[in-house]
């Protein structure tokens, strides 16, 4: 028999592989995010990172080990944002609860506070096509808060925003982090962006995907924005992107 999951493990993968027909996806991949931790997974395109996210979103069953999730309140944000057309921002983010069945009343109340926390009060009635990008991933990210998720799944979720909007967003994620305190798993290209939001970055292999390396982020949280710009902070982006260079050998 395996150990037992601990209890402030959310998420754990042993030895885990996924093969869709001929391809490997996947092999050998050993996981686990716990509570108070946010991990980030860098990787070259095609490793398996989004697959990886389909498992611990129940998507996908995994073709060899295991893959526990020991939560119900699960978050998902994807790097489209996935916004009903025809519904208001307020719509769209009282949609989830709305599924879960959340009385009329309850689900408003929470769909406001949500609304709140990702700065988008007073455009509750907006309909998608008149917000910016970063807008659309704020009311995506709103309509998972209202579940209050204690894992928060990531796939790239501002990888097609500008510069300055995915900073903002950052710094939005690290303020929510703290505040609801969620575990997070969260897929980027952007090895600056992993070190920035994470308690540590897991490096892929090039397909098939399997974790190479492992950095722990040593800087505190609430996260001060000017660590991007510390010697510091350059030396581990600058470790984790010669790993990652490694492991696409
Ligand atoms: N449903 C599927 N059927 C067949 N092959 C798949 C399926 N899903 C993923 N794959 C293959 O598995 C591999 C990993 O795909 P995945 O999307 O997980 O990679 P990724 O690391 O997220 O890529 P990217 O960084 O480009 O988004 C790829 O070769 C992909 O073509």
């Amino acid at each position: 028999m395996p150990d037992p999951t601990p209890p402030d493990v959310l998420l754990d993968f042993r030895d885990v592989a996924m093969s869709f027909g001929p391809t490997q996806a996947l092999t050998g991949v050993d996981l686990t995010v716990s509570r108070g931790e946010f991990v980030s997974v860098v990787g070259p395109s095609g490793c398996g990172k989004s697959t990886l996210l389909r498992i611990a979103s129940g998507l996908e069953q995994v073709s060899a080990g295991t893959a526990t999730v020991s939560s119900q309140r699960i978050g998902y944000v994807f790097q489209d944002a996935t916004l009903l057309a025809w519904r208001s921002v307020r719509r769209n983010v009282e949609l989830l609860a709305e599924l879960h069945h959340v009385p009329k009343t309850e689900r408003a109340a929470r769909a406001a506070e949500a609304i709140e926390l990702v700065g988008l009060t007073g455009f509750e009635k907006h309909l998608p096509r008149q917000l910016s990008g970063g807008m659309r991933m704020r009311t995506s990210l709103a309509r998972s808060l209202t579940l209050d998720p204690e894992l928060f799944l990531f796939d790239e979720p501002f990888g097609a925003l500008d510069e300055i909007t995915r900073e903002r967003l950052n710094d939005e994620l690290l303020r929510l982090f703290v505040r609801q305190n969620f575990a997070g798993l969260f897929i980027t290209h952007s090895v600056a962006e992993a070190v920035y939001l994470s308690t540590k970055v897991l490096v892929m292999s090039g397909r098939p995907g399997t974790i190479v390396d492992t950095f722990e982020v040593p800087f505190a949280m609430p996260r001060d924005p000017d660590i991007r710009f510390t010697a510091e902070f350059a030396t581990l982006v600058g470790k984790i992107s010669h790993a990652l260079r490694e492991g696409h050998r």
